[in-house]
């Protein structure tokens, strides 16, 4: 069959290939996908939401304002606050959230905490069962998440990878892109949950495959970030205004939303965090690892990774991704002495 893509409505299918293997996707909008439950969303049951950080916390308001049942966990317990205001109840620990809930989603900072609260002590797979799935949005490696897979699957119930693609404001705005892999039928079972907090979903096949897919997309995004970066600093060396390099770009064949977006703070020095640095640099980093795995050379990325690490070593970690060219500040001023 000859590889199609189709616009069928605001929220895309693409039918991709891999291989000779067809790997599907379906819409958001699909008839079986959502209407008749309460609160309108379509999923009946209740629904719990591990880790609030930047993005947990905006992806399970989304849930509890459409009018889901929600419990929810973070190690910070004092996240789960504005949570519960809303109308959303507590559980101890990852576990009871788990054995309280139909379907539990985790949104956790990276491989270790993923696989903490997933494996670990009083961690969800302790409270599974069969019938129950637990859908993992995290950025991982694709190691990791078979992993947790296994484990999860090992009690009965289902596993869903689902990693985002959009930062802190599509998490508000419930406008995220949900690359999915794993149990098809929990993948359909929860996407009038995936509708609520995206605005496109792909089921990309076995697990592991949308760990990859989100990390080579966020290779290119931390790339980009940094040829950005060079830009804006090379216009200013030789007397340009950077803002108008952000305007040009912006009307060009370049243009992508981050540009405009982070280009006029960045230019100020300001970096207001949506996307952590040292997330961006896991994600470079575990990208590197995946495109060892398979022997394709990626010098770009590895050379974008080096100057996030150094970025982290200047202290900003936990500033916006685009505080990366902080970094090439100071090799500038270093390479001065
Ligand atoms: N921010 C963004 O723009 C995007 C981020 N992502 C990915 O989503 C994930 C979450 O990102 P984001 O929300 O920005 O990150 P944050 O750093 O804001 O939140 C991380 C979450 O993980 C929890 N956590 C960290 N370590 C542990 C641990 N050892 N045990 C238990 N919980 C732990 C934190 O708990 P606590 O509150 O206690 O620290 C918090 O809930 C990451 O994998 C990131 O790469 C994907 C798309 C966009
Ligand atoms: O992972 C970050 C994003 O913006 O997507």
């Amino acid at each position: 069959m000859a590889a199609a893509s189709f616009l069928l409505s605001p929220r895309v299918t693409l039918p991709l290939r891999r291989g000779s293997r067809l790997l599907v996707s379906c819409s958001a909008t699909s008839p079986s996908s959502s209407s008749d439950a309460a609160g309108g969303v379509g999923f009946q049951g209740r629904v719990g939401f591990l880790g609030l950080g930047i993005m947990g916390a905006p992806m399970a308001s989304n849930l509890i304002k459409a009018g889901c049942d929600i419990t929810v966990w973070n190690r910070t317990k004092s996240k789960c606050d504005p949570l519960l205001s809303l109308g959303a109840k507590f559980e101890s620990s990852p576990a009871r959230v788990a054995s309280s809930c139909d379907v539990t989603f985790a949104m956790l900072a990276d491989p270790e905490s993923a696989f903490e609260v997933a494996c670990g002590a009083n961690g969800a797979v302790e409270g599974m069962a069969a019938g129950k799935g637990y859908v993992d949005v995290s950025t991982v490696d694709d190691a990791t998440s078979k992993l947790i897979g296994k484990r999860i699957t090992s009690t009965g119930a289902s596993f869903l990878e689902a990693p985002v693609s959009g930062s802190k404001k599509p998490a508000e705005d419930g406008l995220l892109i949900f690359l999915t892999a794993g149990d098809e039928s929990l993948y359909k079972r929860v996407a009038p949950l995936l509708d609520v907090m995206g605005k496109s979903r792909f089921y990309l096949g076995d697990v592991g495959n949308g760990a990859a897919m989100k990390l080579v997309v966020n290779m290119v995004m931390g790339s980009m970030m940094v040829s950005f970066a060079e830009g804006l600093l090379l216009s200013e060396k030789v007397g340009l205004d950077p803002n108008t390099v952000v305007e040009v770009i912006s009307q060009g064949a370049i243009n992508a939303p981050m540009f405009s977006l982070k280009g006029p703070s960045m230019v100020k020095a300001a970096y207001p965090t949506a996307f952590p640095l040292k997330h961006q640099q896991k994600d470079l980093r575990l990208a590197l690892a995946l495109a060892e795995s398979v022997s394709q050379p990626i010098p770009t990325a590895a050379a974008a990774n080096e100057l996030y690490k150094v970025a982290k070593s200047l202290g900003l970690a936990d500033q916006d991704f685009s505080a990366v060219i902080e970094a090439l500040k100071a090799k500038v001023q270093s390479s001065r002495h």
